[in-house]
């Protein structure tokens, strides 16, 4: 493909994106790219790219289209990224639409008019609103100052950088040092992650996916704030541990590792697609002592099993604002409803899955959430009307389970963000049932 015919095919994609816009962003991708075989690896890298690097952008370019009057087409779109973040001039611009072959059509006169008025301007103008400056979506302002303080511009900045590769090593099948010798012979560099026992930070964010090391079941992708919250849920060998929102079953790996593959694991979920996904994942790991149950309307399930867990986690639904660093299409399909819906359905999950614990076992909630709203206050108001459980400070629960030295954080519980301990944003409670 030519330079301009990536370029049309980058406002083709953002168009689509632009169509779907509750659909995450790289599945919308990849069924453009199905539909468009002809597209080959090296364009397909760089088409995306460039539809990615707008995406990262937007809510910014948006303010600047609004601002000279004009709705965000994707052709726009493009084009003010052009001006403002790459520093290029109009004629540039009126050259990569020329028109010709398979580029985009030429500017149309109302199109050149808004784009005058953008040449030369700064991306981060004096007259932005701190949410726009931040590049942060005005629903999620009060909840990220409450939680970041005077740090929130640099947990912002933090939010707006690519987020590294961490892999989790599967103790059922090797050790810390012998994964990273393997990755090492098949040329990945791994240097030992700061937090997690288990953890290892690809250098470069080379990929993994095709060496040996991680087809033979001896890493997993996981994010070391994730890591951490299945190590809060001290899962032990011979122990009955449910994963209540178990999803493609992240945590119920490392679980299963901290039990020694002996006990038994349930990985819940209402979605039987990523319950499906779960499952493989299990077997390419070797993990045998977990099944998989799909929550149906009117399950009896969880009822019948009341009181009989020794540990249930619960890795709740939430906004993922936490993730936002990797999912930057995120901070615009989210909106402030979908956060007060999931307040509710959180609760609801909480409640149920709570009803599992038996005396003296520990219920772990936990978020991709730096909103202190499905946070600390969904903890609280559960604590406010389940007399029967107590917090177990962070502190005590990472000695309880096993792990010396400080815990990343201080306070009740742990909460972990992209600028304060190089992970994404995670929340983690412990809580006991008393006996
Ligand atoms: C944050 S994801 C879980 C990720 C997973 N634990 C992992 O580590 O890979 C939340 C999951 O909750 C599930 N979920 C949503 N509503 C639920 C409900 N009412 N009961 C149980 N699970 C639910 C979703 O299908 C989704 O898989």
């Amino acid at each position: 493909m030519t330079p301009l015919a990536r370029l049309a095919a980058a406002v083709s994609l953002l168009a689509e994106l632009e169509a779907a816009p509750r659909r995450p962003a790289d599945a919308v991708a990849n069924d453009f790219f199905r539909a468009r075989r002809y597209i080959g690896g090296g364009d397909r890298r760089a088409v995306s790219e460039r539809a990615w690097t707008v995406v990262r952008e937007r809510l910014r370019l948006d303010w600047h289209l609004a601002r000279a009057g004009a709705r965000p087409t994707a052709r726009l779109l493009l084009a003010a990224h052009m001006l403002l973040v790459e520093g290029g001039r109009l004629p540039g611009v009126d050259a990569a639409f020329s028109g010709e072959g398979y580029a985009e059509p030429r500017l149309t006169p109302e199109e050149r008019r808004v784009l005058a008025q953008l040449e030369g301007q700064p991306l981060i103008h004096p007259e932005m609103d701190e949410a726009t400056r931040l590049n942060l979506p005005g629903w999620a302002m009060d909840g990220l100052r409450s939680r970041f303080g005077e740090a929130l511009p640099q947990a912002a900045a933090a939010m707006e950088t690519g987020a590294p590769l961490d892999l989790r090593v599967n103790l059922l099948r090797t050790t810390r040092e012998a994964a990273a010798k393997a990755l090492a012979a098949e040329g990945i560099a791994t240097e030992p992650t700061a937090f997690s026992p288990w953890g290892l930070r690809v250098a470069d964010r080379r990929p993994i996916l095709n060496t040996r090391a991680f087809q033979d079941g001896l890493v997993e992708i996981q994010d070391e704030g994730s890591q951490l919250i299945a190590l809060l849920a001290d899962a032990r060998p011979g122990m009955k541990v449910a994963d209540y929102c178990a999803g493609a079953a992240g945590k119920t790996l490392a679980m299963a590792a901290t039990m020694a593959n002996r006990g038994r694991i349930a990985a819940l979920d209402v979605s039987a697609p990523r319950l499906t996904g779960a499952a493989k994942r299990l077997r390419r790991a070797g993990v045998d002592n977990a099944e998989t149950h799909l929550l149906e309307a009117g399950d009896r399930w969880v009822k019948r099993r009341a009181g009989n867990y020794d540990r249930v986690l619960v890795d709740a639904p939430c906004t993922g604002t936490g993730t936002w660093r990797r999912n930057p299409d995120a901070r615009l399909r989210t909106t402030g409803e979908d956060y007060a819906e999931l307040i509710t359905k959180q609760r609801a999950i909480l409640d149920k899955a709570a009803s599992l614990v038996r005396p003296g076992g520990k219920l772990i909630y936990a978020t991709c959430s730096v909103l202190p709203g499905e946070d600390e206050e969904q903890v609280r108001d559960f604590l406010d009307t389940h007399a029967d459980f107590e917090a177990v400070p962070l502190a005590q629960a990472w000695a309880e389970a096993g792990m010396d030295g400080t815990p990343p954080g201080e306070g009740a519980h742990m909460a972990l963000a992209p600028h304060s301990h190089g992970t994404d944003g995670f929340f983690a409670a412990v809580l006991r049932r008393r006996s």
